[in-house]
């Protein structure tokens, strides 16, 4: 594509040149490349430039002027400019792109939405921290919202796929560092907003802002923002969705458009009333606990609010398969039954906890921990929470990464008062189900999907479902 035409036109008399393709990273740059120089936490991208050079790139994208020695193209936000770039590279994307934005729920929705879609004979796909799925199977991906280049290029294939819908993650990361404003959306979801990243945004104002950008920048005026009517911070999002002249759709239990209560739950599932559209019905949720109804309810509001019709959406939701990690039975004996789930940030853990208690006349075992390299004001309050709220407690390693394990334990620890601390994962799963007596239930909480456990720059094969499940079978 000519340097003229990526640029949108501002390129000027330079952009008579072919650009092969682009890139962030200056070891990814080939010949006929642009590099994008951007500012980075601990780097700035314009140190790269040379290297970039060395390496093919034909122009240069930055956020100030410097001496390339081939083309530039400068924009105050270089990173949006690259975003754009991209999508015009890549030129095609699914007809409908709902993205989903909140601290907890994101995977699950999207998970579920797909489904919905599905069911109603469309060509749907998800993507996020779960990776990429659509109906021919699934593709394992690592970020949550890849960066502008990688997105536009998977949401290109997809198309040429035939995806016509795609419900994706819009993780804070992703809406700071403006991955996603390539693309056009059509309809966008907050869940809620906790505790979480606290190390990467400066305050939880900052968190909030990186979130409200979905509805006050990307989404197109009279779009759907669909919006958690229980949340706490829902209130300020539907005033921004509003005042970017968005459609505010409100769903929760005190959802103003869709409403629900469960009316009944057990260890398979879980009975919901729906008011919608001035219309009641009834559901069997084939998922445990509270937050799962909340997210099928979500992913519902959605599929209507955009092109699906409300009966089939209903039919949908009582063929819902749950999203890998997220509260997955792994198994039963005994009269006790076992759960992994992939809370990793103190209210998650809250809701997980709280999610398992109306299904058991017994304990709950909780076994969690934090990852390294990440937010450690978080440790103590979740260290509070599992001892609060869980019957035993059981402090055990999570992805430690580059820092000392035993000293990520002692912080939690320090706030868990009771806690058993044991290290080793696998030994705290084992321990935990042993412990469990007739309508107990332990909780794995912290990996969920996850197949690895990070320790320095190592991958160690771990997986809680086939550890917790291999444990459960052993019970008698
Ligand atoms: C903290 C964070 O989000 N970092 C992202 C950020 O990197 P950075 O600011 O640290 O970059 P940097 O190292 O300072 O370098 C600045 C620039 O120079 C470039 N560079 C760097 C070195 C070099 O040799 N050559 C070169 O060109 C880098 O590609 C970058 O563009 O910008 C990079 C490129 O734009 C991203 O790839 C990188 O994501 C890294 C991989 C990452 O791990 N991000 C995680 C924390 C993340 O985004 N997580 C979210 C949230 C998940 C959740 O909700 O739980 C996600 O969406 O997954
Ligand atoms: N609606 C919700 N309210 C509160 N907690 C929730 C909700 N949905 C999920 N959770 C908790 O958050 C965990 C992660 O859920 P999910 O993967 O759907 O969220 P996410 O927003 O994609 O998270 P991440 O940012 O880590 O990708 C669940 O395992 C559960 O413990
Ligand atoms: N996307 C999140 C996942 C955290 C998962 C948890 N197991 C941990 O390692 O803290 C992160 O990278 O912060
Ligand atoms: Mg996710």
């Amino acid at each position: 594509m000519k340097l003229s035409r990526l640029a949108g036109g501002s390129a000027g008399e330079l952009g008579d040149i072919d650009i092969a393709g682009l890139t962030a990273d200056s070891r990814e740059v080939r010949p006929g490349f642009l590099f994008a120089a951007l500012p980075g936490v601990r780097h700035d991208g314009t140190e790269f430039v040379p290297q970039a050079v060395a390496s093919g790139a034909v122009a240069v994208l930055a956020g100030r002027s410097l001496d390339a020695g081939v083309p530039l193209i400068t924009g105050q936000d270089p990173r949006r400019c690259l975003a754009r770039m991209a999508a015009r590279f890549y030129r095609s994307q699914p007809e409908t792109v709902v993205a989903v934005t909140g601290t907890n729920g994101k995977s699950s929705i999207v998970w579920f939405l797909r489904q919905i879609w599905a069911a109603a004979g469309i060509n749907a796909a998800c993507l996020g921290t779960l990776g990429v799925t659509t109906r021919n199977g699934h593709y394992p991906g690592s970020l949550t919202t890849p960066d502008p280049v990688a997105l536009q290029r998977r949401a290109a294939a997809l198309a040429n796929d035939g995806v016509t819908h795609l419900a994706l993650e819009a993780s804070s990361h992703g809406l700071a560092q403006r991955r996603l404003d390539g693309l056009r959306l059509a309809a966008g979801c907050f869940t809620n907003l906790s505790h979480d990243h606290l190390d990467y945004h400066s305050s939880v104002e900052d968190y909030l802002e990186a979130k409200s950008r979905l509805f006050a920048e990307l989404l197109p005026k009279g779009a759907p923002a669909v919006i958690c009517a229980d949340s706490e911070h829902g209130a300020t999002i539907a005033g921004r969705a509003r005042e970017a002249g968005l459609r505010v759709v409100t769903y929760g239990r005190s959802g103003a458009d869709v409403a629900y209560r469960v009316l009944e739950a057990d260890l398979d599932g879980q009975h919901l009333e729906i008011d919608a559209a001035g219309e009641r019905a009834r559901v069997r949720l084939p998922l445990v606990g509270a937050f799962q109804a909340e997210n099928a309810i979500a992913a519902f509001t959605l599929a209507t609010v955009l092109d699906s019709g409300r009966r089939g959406a209903l039919a949908a939701l009582a063929g819902l398969t749950g999203a890998p990690g997220r509260l997955q039975p792994a198994g039963r004996s005994a009269g006790a039954a076992a759960f992994i789930d992939y809370a990793h940030t103190p209210e998650a853990l809250r809701a997980a906890i709280t999610a398992l208690r109306p299904h058991t006349a017994g304990r709950i075992v909780t076994v969690f921990g934090c990852g390294g390299d990440r937010d450690r004001a978080k440790r103590a309050v979740m260290g509070r929470i599992a001892a609060e709220l869980s019957d035993v407690a059981i402090v055990t390693d999570d992805n430690p990464r580059t820092e000392d394990a035993a000293a990520i334990r002692a912080e939690i620890m320090a706030a868990c008062p009771g806690g058993i601390e044991i290290g080793d994962r696998r030994r705290a799963i084992v321990r935990a189900v042993s412990m469990l007596r007739q309508g107990d239930i332990a909780l794995i909480a912290g990996k969920g999907h996850e197949t690895g456990q990070i320790v320095g720059d190592q991958v160690l094969p771990f997986d809680d479902l086939s550890v917790t499940g291999e444990a459960m079978e052993a019970l008698t």
